[in-house]
């Protein structure tokens, strides 16, 4: 069998744009939740975790009223969690009405927290800080010293148990959410929360009622700053989007207004997440008049004009020098894919728009929000309406590599309440530290009190992808790399290779050229029959805007099969049906691994297959994607040595020293970069010297005869040709 019959499989001749044949991981999953361990009812007594996440009816079960909107009785959830683990299709059991709901009891919220492996911190608790001494002189800087809050020792942190959301029905009866809201909800087909939408949604929409229950000595008048780490595809966008549509409804109904403020901002590293989010947001928002909008050069949203506050650089730099060393840089930045924005236009203020956008909550990346709030002559435009700061994928935003324009736009948001919420599926503690850092700052700035800091954390801190099959696959050279890939597609040498690979599926590569490059070698490997080069195409952020939308969409709908990118689809987008992953380069961190494996096997679907090809050149650095496999095989419940990574291969992978982990993050693989190596082709290099040797021993005799003829015109004697000449530099 060829990879004519693979690709074409189910494809009819005459209907090239057909769907892709069946997709294992596309489909509704009953249950979107990874964990849902049995734990003991004894308060604070651990029992032994089962490795496994299971998908069993108990947690499916929340909706017992069996109408499809998530309604359930909180005390039935809460015995359901507690209950040994169901068989894997239970037959729906009958159910008695739904009661209304109530709030747990303490003990009740600590075993649903525990069992979804919630774990709720307190960063910072201004409660616990030193009273500040009186002001003095603006510079003196041991009074600065004593009112900085200093995030606890992880050993001192104060862990908190507030209502975990168990049904979606909860949203409305017991925090208030719209009805429209409520209903849109349920409208999107979310019958059962995610482990981050438990643990966040309580807290964020009201933190007074979530901890009521509780004995946490935490004032959250004001509300929380917030930080959630949540596996890839746990569904953190409506965690961050129902609070920030909840909020702007709650202040309408207290105030009734038409007017359009924007109130809340949601930034994104990329342009195609920011886009994502707003198609999402407004799928939440159909009805309720709230607006979501996305930022782009032409339009024009409420600022005030405000003076450089001469520090900011300056904070901007020290926040730089204090975190740059630890901080995570991703691939983005090897890839030279920072400009997620970078996508060929200039996204300068448009002059000719006058009129001020409607909008409630605005969706951007950072850049593109930066060129509209920088002014002329060191002035620049503040957003005070603002209330609620969203960093999606917070990790890379904060990293080095975005760090200056994100907190240029965080202290552009001069409003006191301003609320922050920080998601991602890595999240460092030298990230944790830095916010701790900048809010204190911003509470500074805006001369508030800062307000309590807490950290949600889903499942263990390590990080894992644990829904997916994951495989190493180890090839000679690049050459050999390509003949891989090409055999995933192919069934028959399947067992030798690996998981055979069905449509669609994405293909990372270390570099906007290699991703091109690679484009090339496979956009004719689909025959027309199957619909021809059509199937395969690539992204990355030097096309224009327009035509990353096209593919986006074209992927979205099926019609690409074969999607070959770089990092810049590494984060947060999200494709219900993708099949596979294909790290054509090796990822350039865990993290980078995490989220690049993640875009499959999304909101709890089984069937995903993440594959890492590699050769010798990346043998420094496949350890820490060996780790990653290996603890999230673990937490699969695979037995040890069952798994794609062995322990001997652990051990005899070579550890990374920091320096070069730093450099491999910021530039890659140093052999890909430059040179033959970093193109890809199947032709050997030996071959490829020897088919350039020939090439330029053509040349050099064509040239020689034109020269030989031009002297017997003119009469001169011919020049002493260097043979070697036409040799050099060809290869
Ligand atoms: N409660 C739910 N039930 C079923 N599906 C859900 C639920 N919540 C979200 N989803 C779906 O899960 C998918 C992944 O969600 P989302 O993109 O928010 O994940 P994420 O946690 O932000 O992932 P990443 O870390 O990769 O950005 C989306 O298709 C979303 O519609």
């Amino acid at each position: 069998m060829d990879i004519l019959r693979v690709l074409s499989r189910g494809i009819k001749k005459s209907a090239p744009a057909a769907a892709p044949p069946q997709l294992p991981s596309a489909g509704s999953c009953p249950n979107p939740q990874f964990f849902h361990d049995d734990v003991g009812p004894a308060r604070g007594k651990k029992r032994k975790r089962k490795g496994r996440p299971q998908h069993d009816s108990a947690a499916a079960a929340h909706d017992s009223d069996g109408d499809g909107d998530g309604d359930s009785d909180p005390a039935l959830s809460a015995e359901s969690h507690t209950a040994a683990p169901a068989p894997a299709n239970p037959q729906p059991k009958p159910q008695p009405p739904t009661p209304k709901a109530r709030l747990l009891d303490d003990d009740e919220c600590r075993q649903t927290l525990r069992s979804h492996r919630l774990k709720l911190t307190v960063l910072f608790n201004p409660a616990d800080q030193p009273k500040p001494p009186p002001k003095k002189a603006k510079k003196d800087k041991d009074t600065t010293a004593a009112a900085k809050p200093s995030p606890r020792k992880d050993d001192k942190k104060q862990q908190i148990y507030p209502q975990p959301l168990t049904s979606f029905s909860e949203l409305r009866h017991l925090y208030g959410v719209s009805q429209q809201l409520a209903a849109n909800i349920t409208r999107q087909g979310f019958r059962v929360p995610t482990e981050v939408q438990m643990g966040s949604l309580p807290l964020l929409l009201h933190p007074e009622t979530a901890l009521e229950r509780t004995e946490a000595p935490l004032d959250v008048a004001r509300g929380v700053d917030f930080l959630a780490a949540a596996p890839t595809g746990s569904g953190k966008t409506i965690s961050f989007l129902i609070p920030a549509i909840d909020g702007i409804l709650r202040r309408r109904g207290e105030q009734p207004s038409d007017e359009h403020v924007l109130e809340a901002l949601i930034v994104a590293p990329t342009r195609e997440l920011a886009s994502q989010i707003v198609n999402e947001g407004r799928k939440l928002a159909l009805s309720t008049g709230v607006r979501v909008v996305l930022m782009k050069k032409s339009l024009r949203v409420a600022a005030e004009e405000a003076a450089q506050d001469a520090d900011a650089d300056q904070d901007a730099d020290e926040a730089a020098s204090d975190h740059g060393s630890e901080a995570e840089a991703e691939a983005e930045a090897a890839s030279g894919e920072s400009g997620g924005e970078s996508g060929g236009e200039s996204d300068g203020p448009s002059k000719d728009s006058p009129k001020l956008a409607k909008v409630d909550i605005l969706v951007t990346t950072p850049k593109t929000l930066l060129n509209f709030l920088a002014g002329k002559a060191g002035a620049s435009k503040t957003l005070p309406s603002v209330r609620s700061l969203v960093l999606d994928e917070a990790d890379v935003l904060l990293d080095p590599l975005f760090r200056r324009q994100t907190l240029r736009i965080w202290r552009a948001c001069t409003h006191a309440d301003l609320a922050l919420t920080c998601w991602s599926a890595t999240m460092g503690s030298s990230i944790e530290t830095l916010i701790a850092q900048q809010l204190h700052k911003q509470a500074r700035r805006t001369d508030t009190a800062p307000k309590p800091l807490v950290r949600l954390v889903v499942g263990l801190k390590d990080l894992a992808v644990p829904n997916i099959t994951h495989k190493l696959v180890y090839a000679a050279s690049e050459a050999g790399k390509l003949l891989a890939l090409r055999q995933l597609l192919h069934p028959v040498s399947s067992a030798d290779s690996g998981p055979a690979l069905r449509p669609p599926f994405l293909v990372f590569t270390q570099s906007i050229e290699r991703a091109q490059a690679l484009h090339d070698e496979l956009k004719y490997d689909i025959p027309l029959e199957a619909g021809g080069s059509a199937r395969v195409a690539v992204l990355h952020s030097s096309l224009p805007n327009a035509a990353r939308s096209r593919i986006m969409a074209r992927f979205r709908a099926g019609d690409v099969w074969v999607l070959i990118t770089t990092d810049v689809l590494a984060r947060g987008v999200d494709f219900a049906g993708v099949n596979g992953v294909v790290n054509y380069d090796v990822p350039t961190s865990a993290a980078a691994y995490v989220h690049r494996a993640g875009r499959t096997g999304r909101a709890g679907r089984e069937g995903g297959v993440a594959v890492t090809l590699y050769t010798k050149d990346d043998v420094p650095y496949v350890r820490s994607v060996a780790t990653v496999i290996a603890m999230s095989e673990r937490q699969a419940g695979k037995e040890p040595g069952a798994g794609t990574v062995q322990q001997w291969l652990l051990d005899a992978l070579p550890r990374v020293a920091r320096d070069d982990k730093r450099k491999l993050k910021v530039r890659g693989v140093e052999a890909r970069r430059t040179g033959g190596r970093a193109t890809i082709t199947t032709t050997s290099a030996w071959q490829r010297r020897r088919d350039n040797n020939k090439r330029g021993a053509i040349e050099g005799s064509k040239r020689r005869k034109k020269e030989a003829q031009r002297q017997q015109r003119d009469g001169a004697p011919a020049a002493d040709v260097d043979a070697d000449a036409e040799w050099a530099g060809l290869d």
